[in-house]
């Protein structure tokens, strides 16, 4: 029988695949004269929007990138986005486009993900990557999906037989960023897929059917330790920011010290899934530079 019990380490695997990238961006450099470039666009004043874009550029200089950052105030038009972002389509020292989200309510994030190049939409979430997705083509992959599987897959090489194929996957989440593609990385894997949410009738007992959990509904401790089946892999995408005794504190949606002793291996939050959503948007970046220029793309890093 496998161990139970075990915390998988976010934070450390993601500064592992960012040394590995920036490896390949040393690479890229000295043969092809190449210096991938991210532009990141934020609109508006949300402080923790704020604190992951500066975090998304110092991140990106360290690996060896360039970065850019436009900042626009929160009462800009729509249009005026739009024409920013065909400018940045337009320009071939751009290889990565990413817009901040959530963006202000008068803007449709949809449509402003659309005007992004797809082969430029480091975030993975325009229509054509979703469906290239989909249909098991070369996609760019929404970074939080595409960080799960990569600490799933670690955990399970060092707690189990390293294998996904055939087993329960429950996903608590349907967004078109986390939860659809997440389903479509673990069909992809071979798993049986159920894609749950807030209006799925006896979630309890349909969480505790997964091998594989993957908490993405934004709702604070909201997987209770009794729904995860015993050996369970648990992952928890959730950042949710409560008031303990008056302190601000970060949680996940899954009950970690509840869940912790019945699962396999979980992801903490935060140093879980968090510090992955950066470090994939680098390898898309990288990969997307390299798909731009005609090089071969770095396999698995
Ligand atoms: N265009 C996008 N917008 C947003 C995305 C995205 O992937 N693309 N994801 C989130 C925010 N986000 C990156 O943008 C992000 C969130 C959290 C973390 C992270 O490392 N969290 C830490 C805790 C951080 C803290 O202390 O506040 C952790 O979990 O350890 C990284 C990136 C929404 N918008």
């Amino acid at each position: 029988m496998s161990t139970r019990g075990n915390t998988i380490d976010g934070f450390g695997y993601a500064k592992g695949l960012r040394e590995r990238i920036a490896g390949r961006v040393a690479t890229l450099k000295s043969e092809h004269g190449l210096t991938p470039c991210l532009v990141v666009v934020i609109v508006g004043e949300d402080p923790a929007s704020q604190i992951y874009v500066k975090n998304k550029g110092e991140t990106t200089k360290a690996v060896g990138m360039e970065s850019r950052t436009i900042v626009l105030p929160a009462d800009t038009t729509e249009p005026d986005l739009l024409k920013l972002i065909g400018e940045l389509n337009a320009d071939s020292s751009v290889n990565g486009i990413l817009v901040q989200l959530p963006l202000p309510a008068h803007m449709s994030s949809l449509k402003v993900i659309d005007a992004i190049d797809p082969l430029k939409d480091v975030d993975g979430f325009h229509v054509q990557n979703a469906g290239r997705l989909a249909v098991g083509l070369d996609a760019i992959v929404p970074c939080t999906p595409l960080g799960s599987l990569m600490l799933l897959k670690d955990a399970l090489k060092t707690h189990g037989d390293g294998n996904l194929l055939g087993l329960n996957a429950v996903i608590v989440g349907r967004s078109n960023i986390v939860g659809k593609p997440m389903a479509q990385l673990l069909l992809n894997e071979n798993c049986t897929v159920t894609i749950a949410h807030s209006r799925t009738t006896n979630l309890p007992e349909l969480c505790r059917t997964a091998d594989v959990l993957v908490a993405a509904v934004g709702r604070p401790k909201f997987i209770q330790g009794d729904w995860v089946k015993d050996g369970a892999y648990v992952i928890d995408v959730g950042i949710n920011r409560i008031e303990v005794e008056g302190k601000s504190k970060i949680v996940g949606d899954v009950d970690f010290d509840a869940a912790l002793p019945r699962a396999t291996a979980i992801t903490p939050v935060p140093k879980g899934v968090g510090p992955m959503t950066i470090a994939c948007l680098l390898n898309n970046t990288l990969q997307a530079a390299c798909v731009q220029h005609g090089l071969p793309v770095p396999g698995d890093l």
